[in-house]
């Protein structure tokens, strides 16, 4: 059995977008940044991580996929916001210019790991600090990377993206799709393997 070691609802609808069969299991890892650890490597170590823990307490499991994503922006991670006045200097931050998403992927079995990260530019308009205050009283902003969800009304900031749209919600379809194929787990209820380039 596929587990998807995540509490992330965006996470669960994108794999099952997939059609593929599994579990959640929401794994408690300490989400911290080490000293001058830069987002990609953060992220990739992040996603092993979760897949780690949730192999560990679920001994049903044959795979377990982890995933995080991270906001970053001239050198700085931008997880997600501790506070309002953090939710408000990410926006300042990320007001008018383009930013990183990365989100990793680590699928892991007992003996094997398949492992993958994705990166997407995007473009923020202007923002304004009435959009600003205004967009905290949503709710939309607290759970989510950068404090902000492209899938919601955090799309109106965005003025161009560049790359996998799905990886900057939380899991980059495309890459998932071609790790579940490595691992020989089908997708679209059973019937499509996508099977990596080298093996084309
Ligand atoms: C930038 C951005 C992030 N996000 C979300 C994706 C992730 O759920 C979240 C980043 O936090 P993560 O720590 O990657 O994930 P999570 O805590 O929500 O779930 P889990 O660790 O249990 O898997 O931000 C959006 O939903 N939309 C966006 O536009």
């Amino acid at each position: 059995m596929l587990v998807l070691a995540s509490q992330s609802p965006r996470r669960r609808e994108l794999l099952a977008s997939l059609g593929v069969d599994f579990q959640t299991h929401s794994v408690d890892i300490v989400e911290s940044v080490r000293s001058s650890e830069a987002a990609d490597r953060y992220v990739s170590r992040l996603a092993l991580e979760k897949a780690q823990a949730g192999l560990a307490q679920r001994s049903d499991a044959q795979w377990v996929l982890g995933s995080d994503t991270t906001v970053a922006i001239d050198g700085q991670i931008l997880v997600k916001p501790e506070s309002e006045a953090d939710y408000q200097a990410m926006m300042r931050t990320l007001s008018g210019r383009t930013h990183q998403v990365f989100t990793a992927v680590a699928l892991v079995s007992q003996q094997t790991l398949f492992e993958t990260r994705v990166c997407t530019d995007v473009t923020f308009t202007e923002l304004t600090e009435d959009y600003i205050q205004h967009y905290w009283q949503t709710g939309e902003p607290a759970d989510k990377a950068g404090g902000y969800g492209i899938q919601g009304l955090g799309a109106i900031f965005v003025e161009e993206i560049r790359g996998s749209y799905s990886n900057v919600v939380g899991l980059p379809l495309h890459e998932t799709a071609r790790l579940l194929g490595q691992a020989g787990l089908p997708i679209w209820q059973g019937r499509l393997r996508l099977v990596p380039s080298n093996e084309q």
